[in-house]
């Protein structure tokens, strides 16, 4: 996201010489109002236009590679993401998933949603790369201030390779399930710090399939995509929770839902949760099955953004993924080890319709929403 064209930033003076501080442009780009996408600007006109084309259109190899193409081309803030490829495994009758989204990997804002909070934002001064195990970082100082408690019950031991980041030296994430705080857009530090890798989009192969059972998913390709590896924004429209519950019956009526609640444990008591909606706009994410024994999970990732109730939400493997195998994550939120009980469910409204889980795995439920 970019920033709004900024002013000539506060003087400063060593002598009777001009200096332009890092801290003093920062100063004067934070009181610039942040840029952000608007949903009422999604442009569908494509997509109407597409959908107008004869049936033979969606059953050629030409769709196929549109579709592709118009994947490539929204994905330029993903510089090192391998091209993502469709394969309908002739099942169905069309060559590609249905024509009703806009590709995006942005959030775009609905009514009533407020704009990114930079003022209240947290960025450090670092020089270079951020060292983990800083005493002065402002970005080491808030995400070991969030994980000391979990540290201290010995839910996260306190001496991991990447200190007080979660991400590792590879940039793997190491512990799932606790906000991610990214150095931002104000941070002094470089590109390449450690604890900016969300930001940098995804770099492993993934493709879009068509399934026998469950409609359309995500597939690794052929090489293994290793635990903890970042995979992709849940992206699309940004909603209130109102707007989310009103749109959440009608899509319960189709028996389809691509609403996710952003009420991480840490955000039960907020009265009002916003919610990502990805039906009218998203990426290849929007197509991630459910799986009772999932290999994925949604993580809040927090970057330019200092309202807690707006986090990005970060898809990262859980584990190994072998080549081609499904990525999945499951809808009823983080399974609990000592919980026999299913958890609450995560993407789904109050009146969700439940229909067979059809996840093939061991610990399968048998229902899904
Ligand atoms: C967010 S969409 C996932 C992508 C979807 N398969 C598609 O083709 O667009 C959720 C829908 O996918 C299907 N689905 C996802 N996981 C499933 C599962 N484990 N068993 C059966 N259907 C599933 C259900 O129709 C569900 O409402």
């Amino acid at each position: 996201m970019a920033l709004a064209t900024a002013s000539i930033p506060e003087v400063e003076h060593i002598g009777d010489y001009q200096i332009h501080t890092w801290a003093a442009r920062t100063r004067e780009r934070r009181r610039i109002e942040f840029q952000y996408l608007s949903a009422k600007d999604l442009e569908h006109s494509l997509n109407d236009y597409i959908n107008n084309f004869p049936a033979e259109f969606h059953q050629s190899e030409q769709a196929r590679l549109i579709f592709e193409a118009l994947i490539a081309d929204a994905s330029d803030n993903e510089p090192h993401a391998p091209a993502i490829e469709i394969f309908d495994n002739n099942i169905g009758l069309e060559t590609t998933p249905p024509w009703e989204f806009v590709y995006t990997n942005e959030l775009w804002y609905g009514e009533d949603v407020p704009p990114p909070d930079i003022k209240n934002l947290k960025s450090c001064g670092c020089i270079g790369k951020c060292d983990p195990r800083s005493r002065t970082c402002a970005c080491v100082k808030r995400q070991q201030t969030f994980l000391k408690p979990f540290a201290q019950d010995e839910q996260i031991p306190c001496t991991w390779e990447g200190a007080n980041f979660l991400y590792d030296k590879k940039g793997k994430l190491q512990f799932h399930g606790y906000p991610i705080f990214e150095c931002n857009e104000f941070c002094g530090c470089d590109d390449d710090c450690p604890n900016r890798v969300v930001q940098h989009g995804r770099e492993c192969i993934v493709s879009i399939n068509n399934t026998p059972d469950k409609g359309w998913g995500v597939f690794a390709g052929p090489k293994k995509i290793p635990k903890g590896t970042f995979v992709g924004i849940y992206s699309g429209e940004l909603l209130t929770e109102k707007e989310a519950d009103e749109r959440g019956k009608f899509y319960n009526k189709f028996g389809r839902t691509y609403l996710f609640y952003i009420d991480f444990f840490y955000l039960e008591d907020e009265p009002e949760h916003f919610v990502v909606d990805a039906y009218h706009a998203g990426n290849f994410t929007r197509f991630l099955n459910h799986s009772c024994d999932p290999n994925c999970a949604l993580e809040a990732c927090y970057i330019n953004e200092a309202n807690m109730r707006k986090p990005l939400l970060a898809i990262f493997t859980t584990c190994d993924v072998e080549p081609y195998e499904e990525l999945c994550f499951s809808y009823y939120g983080a399974p609990d080890e000592d919980e026999e009980d299913k958890p609450a469910p995560k993407t789904a409204s109050g009146d969700a319709v439940y229909a067979i889980c059809r996840c093939g795995s061991k610990r399968c439920r048998g229902q899904m929403f």
